[in-house]
């Protein structure tokens, strides 16, 4: 064994340093991703350039393989260093196109205590904007709703669909009756674990506690548990909180682990959903519909209800089809108090002051009974360009 010449702390302090200056340069790399923004309004350029992204992960990876860093490595680190360039410089237009819509201190409506899921994709959302947040808690999705169409709070964040659980039927059929407009959307990695608040085992556990949501999202696991009593809260920091207060040995909580830690609860069992990659889009409503700039990808909902004859829906979807605008989702809801009559829910991706959309918009409202634009926002999706890693 080789003489240790230096100690722990020297060689801690050394990290700390190394990870200061990274801190330093990924700021400054920030600093200059604005300046490409502000270059890219002069040449009426878009955000992403597949071909500069492309370019320069190839020279990284080669950089890193003479440091003896994998490529696998580079690739992941500036994946997350280019998706957060994309969405610093997508916030720093929206905010130039819509000058008054982002106030220095946003008031955010959201469904359950600190710690849910919907407060953390809040936090995640509004933390490219440079904006502080007032958390507005609210107990459901109808609450989140009112507080901003009654002007307590500028921006509501609900939870719209989730890769294991399909749509959010609930937030589908509010989104009929409000006044509010999308103005954004988010996607949240959620990551489900069951969480305890003494120290037990899994064969003790004999009750749950969450929001219906994600006990869906993890049926396969909890039916693999055997017999489970299944508490229904109104969201998961709900759950947590009656898990902590309650301090038993055979009661969990299932939920997010870092919020788990500010109920002092700890992960019993961690990976617990259906599908390993268990996301859930956000949308963000306000008062005030957005305008997006060209420069960014957007998307742009719309709600509608054809008539009741066979074939209609079909035609409507050829509008779209014909004018080349691509459709990401198409929900359908019924409508209360009119059966069998159907409320269309419809995402395309393509900004609504576009020419396409506005004809798009001009044929659907002649082949419809209803149709309504819920609004048009940044398509927060960025998905950094992939390149062949060759070891
Ligand atoms: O160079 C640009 O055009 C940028 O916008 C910067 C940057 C980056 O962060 O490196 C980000 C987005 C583009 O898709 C390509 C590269």
């Amino acid at each position: 064994m080789t003489e240790q010449q230096y100690s722990l702390d020297d060689i801690r302090k050394n990290v700390s340093r190394i990870d200061n200056e990274i801190i330093k340069l990924l700021a400054e790399r920030r600093q200059l991703s604005l300046e490409v923004a502000k270059s890219k309004i002069e040449t009426a350029k878009p955000v992403r350039d597949q071909t500069r992204e492309q370019e320069l992960l190839l020279r990284l990876i080669e950089t890193g393989k003479r440091e003896q860093l994998d490529a696998q490595y580079v690739t992941q680190i500036f994946h997350a260093i280019i998706e957060d360039s994309v969405l610093f410089q997508q916030a720093y237009l929206q905010k130039l196109t819509n000058p008054d819509s982002l106030q220095p201190v946003a008031r955010v409506s959201f469904l359950g205590a600190k710690g849910s899921y919907s407060n953390l994709a809040s936090r995640n959302y509004f933390s490219k904007k440079q904006t502080k947040l007032v958390e507005i808690s609210c107990s459901t999705f109808r609450d989140v709703l009112s507080v901003v169409e009654t002007g307590n709070a500028d921006y509501g964040v609900l939870p719209i669909e989730n890769t294991s659980s399909g749509s959010i039927n609930e937030v589908y059929d509010l989104l009929q009756h409000t006044s509010l407009s999308i103005v954004g959307e988010i996607t949240q990695p959620i990551e489900h674990c069951l969480l305890t608040a003494v120290d037990t085992s899994l064969d003790n556990i004999d009750t749950l506690y969450s929001h219906p949501q994600p006990h869906q999202q993890c049926s396969e696991y909890l039916h693999s548990m055997g017999n489970i009593t299944q508490e229904y809260c109104s969201s998961t920091a709900e759950a947590m909180k009656m898990v902590a207060e309650l301090k038993q040995p055979n009661v969990a909580a299932i939920g997010n682990a870092s919020s788990g830690e500010l109920y002092g609860l700890t992960p019993l069992k961690t990976n617990i959903a259906n599908q390993q990659e268990n996301f859930t889009r956000f949308i963000v409503v306000a008062r005030k519909p957005v305008e997006v700039t060209s420069l960014i990808p957007a998307k742009t909902t719309l709600i509608m209800s054809t008539a009741q004859k066979a074939g209609s829906l079909v035609e409507c979807l050829l509008v779209l089809r014909n004018l080349n605008i691509n459709m990401t989702k198409l929900e359908s809801r019924p409508v209360i108090g009119n059966p069998w009559e159907e409320m269309f829910y419809v995402d395309v991706e393509v900004n609504l002051k576009s020419d396409v959309m506005q004809e798009a918009l001009e044929e659907l409202t002649r082949l419809t009974r209803f149709i309504k634009v819920l609004g048009c926002y940044p398509s927060e999706n960025v998905n950094p360009t992939e390149v062949e890693i060759n070891e």
